[in-house]
């Protein structure tokens, strides 16, 4: 579904990613993980289309969308959740959804269609909180705003920048089974950037380790030895 091959990138002169080759088949849950500042975030900022590649290619669904805007890329099926969350704090928990619809590529975008309900199913506390403004809402009950309104343009593939920071441990459980569900009952793909490892070792089919902008392991978390995951992500 998703095909990363040969990708570099930089800031100005300094590289920040290095012939980074990555794969996620449809449906497949696959998590990133590496230490601060290896390059983790740059790297799903190049596949949503928000920091160019100097040089490689990115392939969605069998086209090659590196040069493409990210409305299309979202168009195309990318949903994105940044790191911070990024809702709007001054609108309601409604209107943030609803902004979410404009990514959708049936719809035309207009933003005033209807909130799908299985996005009232996944996320109940939502639904209670439908009227209040996101920055008054909790911590997980942001990122749980942010995820749902990735999702209401129903991505096929979801984007996830390390969703558990700054998160108290029941509500990690509770995003942690809802992308299971996403995964395993609307077979959306995941990518999720993780520092938390047992939460990236449940959710994940296949994992990928970072070091200083390169790939530096790579393998299935059911068969891997997580001591061996561990030591790399310390050193
Ligand atoms: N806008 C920017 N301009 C210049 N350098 C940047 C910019 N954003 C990130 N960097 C640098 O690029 C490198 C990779 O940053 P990136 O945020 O991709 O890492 P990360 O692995 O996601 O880290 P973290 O886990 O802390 O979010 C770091 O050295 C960072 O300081």
């Amino acid at each position: 579904m998703l095909k990363i091959e040969g990708v570099s990138a930089s800031y100005g002169k300094s590289p920040v990613l290095d012939s980074i080759n990555m794969s996620i088949g449809p449906g497949e849950s696959v998590t990133l993980l590496g230490r601060n500042g290896v390059g983790k975030s740059t790297l799903l900022r190049t596949i949503v289309g928000l920091h160019p590649v100097s040089q490689g290619s990115i392939t969605f669904l069998g086209k090659d969308v590196t040069q493409s805007p990210s409305y299309l890329r979202a168009r195309k099926g990318i949903g994105y959740v940044p790191q911070g969350r990024g809702i709007f704090p001054h609108l309601t928990v409604e209107e943030n959804l609803r902004l979410g619809t404009a990514a959708s590529e049936k719809k035309g975008g207009s933003g005033k269609e209807d909130i799908p309900n299985h996005i009232f199913e996944l996320f109940p506390v939502l639904r209670r909180v439908s009227q209040r403004k996101g920055g008054v809402l909790s911590g997980g009950e942001q990122q749980q705003l942010a995820i749902a309104r990735a999702m209401v343009s129903k991505p096929k593939l979801l984007i996830l920048d390390e969703p558990t920071e700054g998160i108290q441990p029941s509500i990690v459980q509770q995003i942690e089974e809802t992308l299971i569900e996403v995964r395993t009952q609307l077979k959306i793909g995941i990518l999720l950037v993780e520092q938390y490892l047992d939460f990236a070792w449940s959710i994940g089919d296949k994992f990928y380790v970072m070091r200083r902008g390169q790939i530096v392991a790579t393998g299935n978390p059911r068969e891997a030895d997580p001591s061996s995951v561990h030591h790399l992500l310390s050193v």
